[in-house]
């Protein structure tokens, strides 16, 4: 099974405090943030600060992502530099509106691995995308890196960019969390959900968890570590999901053995489909069952 990205907790780069224990709360993914969440003022202190969390004992066993300032600003580069010799296992680029975009990215993380000595390719890529722009290019954003793991929303510059608002229902991000989701699945990578941005709502965010579940999306983009468990439950099959999944393989089993390619299960179609996704449960179990 690909490494589960259910939860992408953001950490802000120039918070001390956070940077020195946030790995206590077990997401599946770290993401330190150097970008939106740091002020122009502690942009050097936060890169500075991210730089040794990253090579700190307790961040050797979680995934870490950074995500770094755009490579036209004037912090992108050193940032860059601080992430990948850092030994950050993904770099998260922010505002990603073309293909160009991430190839740019690749090309000066590329020079920085030979650089430093770091295996060069180790290195991964996310790309977020926060515009109108973004969306009409996220087919060709998708395919434009061997490096890039996923692809992810950043909803609330993109609504912003829309000109309108982020409602309870989402209706507004229809169209971009579908195209993002086609997008990957078409180039066989991660789709990523945007964050939630109100940590004390949270019947509001179980109810976009399960909505970007349903749609296929892979995980979330969080802000707070009391959304952490919230995520993991919506992605958890619930005890009869798992009993099912049980049944589909027996039933599959039985049909192997008599030769026969398409099985019935109390009336309904067994095929390879639905084989399939039995097992896709069975290991999306390992890791929990719905509370
Ligand atoms: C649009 C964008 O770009 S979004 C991405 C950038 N934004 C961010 O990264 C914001 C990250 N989140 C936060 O800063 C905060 O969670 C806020 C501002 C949203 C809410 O703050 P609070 O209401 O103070 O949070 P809360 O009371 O739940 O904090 C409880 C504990 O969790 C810690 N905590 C809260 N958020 C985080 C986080 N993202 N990462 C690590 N620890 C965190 C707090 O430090 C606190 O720890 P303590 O008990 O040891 O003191
Ligand atoms: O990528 C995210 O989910 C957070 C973000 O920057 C945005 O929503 O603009
Ligand atoms: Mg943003």
């Amino acid at each position: 099974m690909s490494k589960l990205r259910r939860s992408m907790l953001f950490v802000p780069g120039a918070n001390a405090a956070m940077l020195s224990n946030t790995f206590i709360y077990k997401p599946d993914t770290l993401m330190f943030d150097l970008e939106d969440s740091v002020s122009l003022r502690e942009k050097d202190t936060a890169r500075m600060l991210v730089f040794h969390a990253l090579q700190h004992p307790m961040y050797q066993d979680i995934e870490t992502v950074v995500r770094v300032n755009p490579l036209e600003s004037e912090f992108g580069l050193k940032d860059l530099n601080a992430v990948v010799r850092g030994g950050a296992d993904c770099v998260r680029l922010p505002k990603t509106d073309t293909a160009n975009d991430v190839i740019e990215m690749e090309k000066t993380i590329e020079q920085i691995e030979a650089a430093c000595g770091r295996e060069v390719g180790s290195t991964q890529l996310l790309a977020a995308i926060e515009s109108a722009q973004g969306i009409n290019n996220c087919v060709d954003i998708a395919h434009s890196s061997k490096r890039l793991m996923g692809i992810a929303l950043g909803a609330e510059d993109y609504v912003r960019n829309l000109r309108t608002q982020r409602s309870p229902e989402g209706i507004e991000l229809l169209f971009a969390r579908c195209s993002i989701l086609q997008a990957a699945r078409s180039a066989s990578i991660m789709a990523f959900d945007t964050v939630y941005s109100d940590a004390n709502n949270e019947a509001g965010f179980i109810q976009e968890a399960e909505l970007i579940k349903q749609l296929g999306f892979d995980g979330k983009s969080l802000i707070n570590p009391r959304q952490i468990d919230l995520v993991h439950n919506v992605f958890s099959p619930t005890q009869k999901e798992v009993h099912y999944a049980n049944a589909v393989l027996e039933a599959a089993e039985e049909a192997a053995a008599k030769g026969l390619g398409v099985a019935s299960l109390n009336g309904k179609m067994v095929d390879s489909p639905i084989i399939e996704r039995a097992r896709w449960t069975l290991q999306r179990a390992e890791s929990g069952i719905k509370q």
